[in-house]
């Protein structure tokens, strides 16, 4: 069985409001296996997309702890987390976040570019022919379409063969069917490269490709055996 890549011992995250001390998350704990395909699943304020910001290290816990790839993320400085971050995950966002000022090569190369990989400009071609954008190198992200933009985002996570793809809701801003293509080559790149891939989605039916679930209702983790029940009753 592939190692743990992802250990995560109860994490929670508290913020403090105007009302006094908010728990986002209480005591979550699990790990990841190399390789697998994890949803993060829950209604809408449960606390998916804090933990997701808490895996990438982009936020950070009031208590607990997570490893990735053995180390301890929280136990680093803010730029020792950066570099884990850079050299070891990647991110699709809802939204894309490309950079409107870089062609869809340039956005790609960048972070090859910031790691100091060589031959930026032929990994980053080979990426986007990968994605079906061969042929829009040189276009900025204005002239492509939604479904067009978020592959080209797609090229720029797995360019660097990051150990982890962190998801969130990468489809959420497209249409049906452009959706379905996006995850498709969400999974067809995660299998190629080997990489563990954890996506939040409200959608069923992309949760339901993944190897896992796990839900998340009022920052607490719904134990998987309770998770079985509940499918099979509703089956
Ligand atoms: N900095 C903060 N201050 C106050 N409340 C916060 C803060 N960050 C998150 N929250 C609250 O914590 C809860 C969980 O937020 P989070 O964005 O993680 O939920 P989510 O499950 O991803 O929701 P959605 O599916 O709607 O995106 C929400 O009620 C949110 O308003």
């Amino acid at each position: 069985m592939p190692p743990s890549i992802i250990e995560v011992d109860r994490v929670s995250k508290q913020v403090r409001d105007s009302t006094g001390v908010l728990t986002i998350l209480h005591d979550i704990e699990f790990s990841l296996r190399a390789q697998e395909s994890v949803a993060i699943v829950g209604a809408s304020g449960s606390g998916k997309s804090t933990l997701l910001s808490i895996l990438a290290g982009l936020d950070v816990p009031t208590s607990g702890t997570v490893r990735l790839g053995g180390t301890d993320l929280f136990t680093l400085d803010e730029d020792a987390r950066a570099a884990v971050r850079a050299q070891k995950l990647g991110f699709v966002f809802q939204s894309f976040q490309l950079l409107g000022n870089l062609t869809a090569l340039e956005n790609v190369m960048l972070p090859l570019e910031l790691l100091g990989r060589g031959d930026a400009r032929a990994q980053a071609t080979e990426m986007l022919g990968r994605v079906g954008l061969g042929e829009r190198l040189g276009h900025y992200p204005r002239v492509l379409s939604g479904g067009e933009q978020q592959r080209v985002a797609l090229a720029r996570a797995f360019v660097v063969r990051p150990a982890v793809l962190l998801a969130d809701e990468p489809t959420g801003s497209l249409d049906f069917a452009t959706g379905e293509t996006v995850m498709q080559l969400i999974f067809a790149l995660n299998r190629e490269a080997g990489t563990t891939l954890v996506l939040v989605t409200h959608d069923r039916g992309i949760a339901a490709c993944c190897d896992r679930q796990l839900r998340i209702e009022a920052g607490r983790l719904v134990p998987e055996a309770a998770q079985l029940v509940e499918s099979v009753g509703a089956a």
